[in-house]
């Protein structure tokens, strides 16, 4: 897999979110369907879009005990996806449970990363609400370390982590990193951001751009601006 913009699909229904992937008329990006869309949609709206050709990245951040996740993911292993993933708080027992699960009898399966710290999570948060104390990037780096023992493809952190998580875990554990902005944007609830740009130079392999796409008066413009500076 090489380079790619994901764009997050997020939307709060099937009509929506096809009307937004009609304006591609030119390419099929690579999309992410998210907890809003999925739970309005339920999975026939992934396999619409698959049936449109385009590759999925299904973030539904399971986290529970370990016999739950493996049975969810053996449900959700039917669905023709790309990626999917879980949270890598939920500790190696969940995340060694979850590949089992997701795995098919033909021994195939899609790509399954571990969620580290949201990206909407900075250090005063997360010492103040989540009782961790160990620098940010330790803690990031700590969760992509047990994702990658435990047999996973690779991680969703901020393009800050990327170059680090690599340096740790090998170049083709995969960075999948949300919290991008372009110079000067809005960051909303993002805490740890960066633009296409710089995602690139510290290494991301994926950029999962929501808002700064789904919300621009030009999409299709602001898409290419992302592949522009993130992929050519
Ligand atoms: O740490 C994480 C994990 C997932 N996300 C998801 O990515 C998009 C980002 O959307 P923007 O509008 O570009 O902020 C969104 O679907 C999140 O659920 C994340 O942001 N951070």
């Amino acid at each position: 897999m090489g380079k790619d913009v994901i764009i997050a699909l997020d939307f709060d229904s099937r009509e929506k979110t096809l009307a937004f992937l009609d304006r591609f008329t030119e390419e099929k990006p690579f999309v992410k369907v998210g907890m809003e869309l999925f739970y309005a949609e339920g999975p026939a709206i992934v396999r619409e879009i698959r049936r449109r050709g385009h590759r999925i990245f299904l973030d539904l951040k399971l986290h529970d005990i370990p016999n739950t996740v493996k049975k969810a993911m053996a449900a959700l292993s039917a669905l023709d996806v790309d990626i999917i993933n879980l949270h890598a708080a939920g500790t190696a027992a969940m995340m060694t449970a979850a590949l089992e699960g997701l795995t098919r009898p033909d021994g195939t399966r899609p790509l399954l990363i571990a969620v580290t710290q949201l990206t909407s999570t900075d250090q005063e948060r997360m010492e103040r609400e989540l009782l961790i104390h160990a620098p940010l990037e330790e803690v990031v780096l700590s969760y992509a370390s047990n994702a990658a023992a435990a047999g996973l493809d690779g991680v969703v952190c901020s393009p800050l982590e990327a170059g680090a998580i690599h340096r740790r875990c090998g170049a083709s554990f995969l960075t999948v990193t949300p919290g991008v902005r372009f110079a000067g944007g809005d960051a909303g609830d993002q805490k740890r951001v960066t633009t296409p740009a710089k995602a690139r130079e510290l290494g991301s392999d994926y950029i999962v751009v929501g808002r700064p796409i789904t919300q621009a008066e030009n999409p299709v413009a602001a898409y290419r601006r992302c592949v522009r500076e993130f992929v050519d």
